[in-house]
């Protein structure tokens, strides 16, 4: 049975996803959202020569011994002095506020002496003391952010202060879910002979979701084949970007997945990476829709889609760097040696001391989701690897959920 590469997997996966479109949206609802072009000032920033500190605009050459300098006016926040300073001449000043025009120095009001309207100082500043220039954080006109940038909050308040109502990001995929399986029930149903509770699509829902305009769960389909041709031949007439199945991917007889997709015009990529667990994935594509087959045992479904579909999505979305992170993290304890499929490793992340390190969790059974749920980390143990003592650096997928 030949098996594909992971990465020839991802790679013919990747090279599916379409280009980048991208649409205006206002600045309050672009949290979480993907630039599609660069962000870039409309303004400098500040726009004017700024107080960094409340107290008195100065011209520096005025402090000399015995100075006292005469207070002609104020510039606060908001509302600048009108008016040039002259020598011998301060204005009193807030933080935030324009530096008039003449001044070129600002002492905290810490350092001031006054005396009716004349003021002295225990402060002797260079030019240029505590005033932030125009345009020191930023030029008009300039890039500040490039396309590809994830939009968190630091980088929002930055496109606030840019001046910007609205930012260009990318379309997002619509992601559908259909669970198949004639043993499968939801969550809270009495359990009957042989039946087993559907929890795939509750994890692969949030997993996908940062990364989609909606992921709709179309529930749970028997191994029957007209039932299951029914159901996704509705789907399919939704037009979904993304078809997410789970379960019925292998070689047994009720495994007809493959079957009924390519009987209603799924064009079959490949099937079956060599991996583990996720051995038994497929991908293809319906017209623009991307189908991917994961296998129905949950810790391969949800490796599957971490490894997979998550990099294809932030593909979709143009992030700079689909594949994502991959850490590099010192053996918390020994690997045992693998066999010739890549093994995606469930571990949890130790931290000690400021030190980080992967913790192999040693369940390799694929249907074992408490230790999943346990893990923070998938281990990249290479191909029949065999095995690595503690200490030893290794590559590792984050499991970040979100
Ligand atoms: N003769 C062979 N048998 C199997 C092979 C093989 O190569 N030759 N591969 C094994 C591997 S590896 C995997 S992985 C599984 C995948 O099988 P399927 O995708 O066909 O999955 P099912 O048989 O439908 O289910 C497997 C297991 O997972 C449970 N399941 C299914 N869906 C859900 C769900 N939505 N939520 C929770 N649990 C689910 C199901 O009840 C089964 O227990 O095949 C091996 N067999
Ligand atoms: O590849 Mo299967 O996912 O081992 O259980």
């Amino acid at each position: 049975m030949s098996l594909l590469p992971v990465d020839e997997a991802l790679t013919r996966i990747l090279a599916r996803v379409p280009p980048v479109r991208a649409e205006l949206v206002p600045l309050a609802k672009a949290s979480g959202r993907v630039l599609a072009a660069p962000l870039v000032a409309d303004h400098n920033q500040p726009p004017f020569d700024a107080s960094a500190m409340d107290g008195y605009a100065v011209r520096a050459a005025d402090i000399v011994d015995e100075h006292r300098l005469e207070i002609v006016g104020v510039s606060q926040a908001g509302a600048g002095y009108d008016g040039t300073i002259g020598r011998g001449q301060c204005v009193r000043i807030f933080t935030g506020a324009p530096v008039p025009p003449g001044a070129d120095a600002v002492i905290m009001q810490e350092e001031a002496t006054v005396e009716g309207n004349l003021v002295r100082f225990s402060d002797r500043p260079k030019p240029g003391r505590s005033i932030r220039p125009i345009g020191n954080d930023f030029a008009a006109g300039q890039a500040l952010l490039p396309a590809g940038t994830l939009m968190t909050p630091f980088g929002l308040a930055l496109a606030a202060a840019a001046n910007r109502a609205q930012l260009s990001v990318a379309e997002r995929p619509a992601v559908a879910v259909l669970a198949t399986g004639d043993e499968l029930v939801e969550p809270g149903t009495p359990l009957s002979s042989g039946q087993i509770v559907a929890s795939n699509s509750y994890g692969l829902v949030p997993l996908l979701s940062p990364y989609a305009r909606e992921v709709t769960d179309h529930g749970i389909v028997p191994d029957d084949r007209a039932a299951l041709a029914e159901r996704l031949d509705a789907i399919f007439a939704a037009e979904p970007d993304v078809l997410v199945t789970t379960g019925g991917a292998s070689v047994g007889d009720h495994d007809i997945v493959q079957e009924i997709l390519k009987s209603l015009g799924v064009e079959v990529d490949f099937w079956r990476i060599n991996m583990r667990p996720g051995k038994p994935l497929m991908f293809g594509t319906h017209g623009r829709t991307l189908v991917f087959g994961l296998p129905g045992n949950p810790v391969s479904a949800m490796v599957t889609a971490t490894v997979f579909i998550k990099p294809a999505l932030r593909q979709w979305l143009g992030y700079a760097h689909p594949r994502g992170a991959t850490l590099r993290l010192p053996l918390a304890a020994p690997t045992p040696p693998n066999s010739g499929r890549r093994h995606f490793m469930r571990a949890q992340l130790v931290v000690t001391e400021g030190t980080s390190a992967a913790l192999p969790i040693l369940e390799t059974d694929s249907g074992h989701t408490s230790s999943l749920a346990q893990a923070d980390l998938l281990i990249v143990q290479p191909e029949n690897d065999p095995g690595q003592v503690t200490g030893t650096i290794v590559e590792a997928l984050p499991l970040d959920g979100f």
